[in-house]
């Protein structure tokens, strides 16, 4: 499957994957930012894409700046609906408690995954199936650590 891709920023380069069979498509900021800790801001990737119908592209952190400078995503992951024809935009959060992240137009700041999804139309019930987990749920099975 080939994804079609604009650019809509020309100077930065196409977006790629750093490796052939990585899952996700390296992003770039269009825009130099800082990022005082706890503090959020959206910046432009500089390109519109078409998924196919079926699929969803969805915004991942990067796992080098997570761990480095603590820079994550808001809203991670981002969902990019097949019909979203406008600017990938992604909304990147500090969450560093003391330094700022200074981030530069050209930075890789995301990566883009694709996905099939599915589409099931909703059909209201007045009951769902028994199963052995029933509504239980938010640690019901135990094991977790002491709070
Ligand atoms: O990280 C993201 C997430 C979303 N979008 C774009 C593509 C997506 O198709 C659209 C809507 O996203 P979503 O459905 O998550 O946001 P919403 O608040 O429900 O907006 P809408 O009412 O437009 O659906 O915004 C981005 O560019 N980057
Ligand atoms: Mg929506």
């Amino acid at each position: 499957m080939a994804l079609r891709i604009v650019r809509l920023d020309k100077d930065l380069p196409l977006p790629a994957r750093a490796h052939p069979g990585d899952a996700g498509v390296d992003l770039y900021s269009t825009t130099d930012a800082q990022l005082r800790p706890g503090r959020r801001q959206l910046v432009g990737t500089g390109v519109a894409i078409a998924l196919p119908h079926g699929t969803v592209g969805l915004i991942h952190p990067r796992s080098g700046l997570a761990a480095r400078a603590g820079l994550s995503i808001v809203n991670t992951p981002g969902t990019i609906d097949a019909g979203y024809r406008g600017e990938i935009k992604v909304c990147l959060i500090n969450l560093d408690p003391e330094e700022p992240i200074l981030i530069k137009r050209g930075d890789r700041i995301a990566q883009l995954l694709v996905q099939r999804v599915e589409l099931p139309s909703l059909e209201e019930v007045d009951e769902l199936d028994d199963t052995s987990r029933g509504a239980g749920g938010y640690g019901s099975s135990g094991g977790h650590a002491a709070l």
